[in-house]
């Protein structure tokens, strides 16, 4: 979505007296890479971020996900903490090669077994699972046979989504194939900056596409023995034009075209948007219309992942994508230099409400990571600017019910602080702070904030 030019912070009229469904679900996000540890652990097959992690240089202060947060071990009290927040939901990740230590064939049951038991805790606290069977970490033994360049790993995805339908379905019943795949083409083909660290234009579409044949493929084995709800979950980031300039506008739409509709369009309408595929020219490789079809195979759900918006301006021809940030004056950014912008949460779930048909949404994460102090004597967190997203961002999804759009629930990113990827563990997204020392957990002061809303479902924001 591209609009006319907007600067600073938009204000976001209140729609008072504007309450949220009775049925509408609070959650919290995670990973399993970011939080679990023990990624080796009863079988399991390492995974490219093992892989990414462990090769020097690639994260920040050599960071690794051996230890994290030790989840692994740890699920019982964060299952607590997330009673303590009043959580109704969930949305974790489940490793693939804990599943599949090899990524096809032999099963590791004890890999299974560790979801079941997290699952069964879920229940049994009243918290409702959402599972994700993909959150970035590829078994290492298949990206050793072309990982997600292999028009396979359709196939091989959709057997691991079949083994782990049989065991979990019924007890989760709301289910994601991918976690932005767009993340996982742009970080991990294109910047590098994401395993597997890969740098080719070329290389880019072929993994989009492979990555929603895989989503279709998973959705369709869904609905041969599934019972419940399955989706897909994207990134999406709301473009705004720097000036109304010629070249500013069309940049802008290149932007919009690569990051936001480069996968709502297959998966919703069939086809890839001609931007996109003009932007790519030669690298553009010719797609079956079959795979199209697969593509689009309807699903009940879709999750939005919102941080923040691109006000885009052109930068003179670089890679066929405009690339240059410009700082809005008296914008707030956070530490991963984000701009806080909560209307662009609103302009992003209007447009897929008028583009897409008004899917039913979730908004998977919505978070922010700023410094936060040590822990205080007594043990709390004060965190007011993630305390401030949080609110600004709760705020808008108030308008967006009160315009009509199909918004089912929330879903904060983080539960815990976690290794944030390349950035290892130096930016804290947490509602629940983290000492990487000793484990030890400290609900956040925005994390009792999110309790206190989710206990008046929303009322006092
Ligand atoms: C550019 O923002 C993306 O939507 C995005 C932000 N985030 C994500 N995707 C991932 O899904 C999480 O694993 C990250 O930890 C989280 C925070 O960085």
């Amino acid at each position: 979505m591209s609009w006319g030019v907007r600067t600073g912070t938009a204000s976001v009229e209140r729609v008072d007296g504007m309450d949220f469904p009775d049925d509408f679900l609070w959650g919290a996000a995670t990973a399993a890479y970011q939080i679990e540890g023990s990624p080796l652990a009863d079988g399991a097959g390492a995974s490219i971020w093992h892989r990414f992690c462990h090769t020097p240089g690639m994260v920040r202060d050599g960071d690794t996900g051996d230890v994290a947060c030790d989840h692994y071990h740890r699920w019982p009290e964060d299952i607590a903490l997330m009673r303590r927040l009043g959580l109704q939901s969930y949305r974790f990740s489940i490793a693939w090669g804990r599943v599949l230590p090899q990524g096809t064939g032999a099963v590791n049951e004890a890999g299974l077994d560790f979801y079941e038991r997290l699952v069964d805790g879920l229940l049994e606290a009243g918290i409702a699972p959402n599972a994700t069977l993909y959150h970035w970490d590829l078994p290492a033994a298949l990206d050793d046979c072309g990982g997600w360049l292999n028009r396979d790993s359709a196939d091989w995805f959709a057997e691991y989504a079949e083994r782990v339908f049989r065991r979990l379905d019924g007890r989760v019943k709301m289910w994601t194939t991918l976690n932005e795949p767009w993340v996982v083409m742009d970080g991990g083909y294109l910047s590098g900056a994401l395993a597997p660290g890969h740098r080719n234009l070329y290389e880019a579409p072929i993994v989009a596409h492979n990555l929603l044949r895989a989503h279709g493929k998973a959705v369709q084995a869904y609905r041969a023995s599934g019972a419940h709800r399955i989706g897909l979950v994207v990134n999406l980031e709301p473009k705004y034009p720097a000036s109304d300039a010629l070249q500013d506008r069309a940049a802008t739409r290149r932007a919009h075209a690569y990051m936001n509709r480069h996968f709502m369009d297959p998966v919703f309408r069939g086809r890839y948007d001609e931007v996109l595929v003009q932007m790519f020219g030669a690298a553009w490789p010719s797609f079956p219309a079959s795979d199209l079809e697969l593509i689009r195979t309807p699903i009940d759900f879709l999750g939005i992942n919102y941080y923040t918006r691109n006000v885009v301006r052109d930068d003179g021809g670089r890679f066929p994508l405009p690339v240059d940030r410009p700082v809005q004056p008296g914008a707030t950014y956070s530490e991963t230099g984000w701009e806080v912008f909560p209307q662009g949460l609103l302009d992003t779930l209007n447009w897929v409400r008028t583009r897409y048909g008004n899917p039913p949404v979730y908004i998977t994460e919505n978070g922010s990571a700023f410094y936060d102090p040590p822990v205080a004597q007594g043990g709390a967190v004060h965190d007011p600017l993630r305390m401030h997203y949080l609110r600004q961002h709760l705020r808008v999804l108030r308008q967006a019910i009160a315009d009509g759009c199909d918004l089912r629930g929330y879903y904060a990113w983080s539960l815990l602080d976690n290794l944030e990827w390349a950035h290892g563990y130096s930016k804290r997204f947490g509602l629940v702070h983290v000492d990487f020392q000793n484990q030890r957990r400290t609900l956040k002061d925005s994390g009792a904030h999110y309790a206190r809303v989710i206990a008046s479902n929303g009322q006092c924001l």
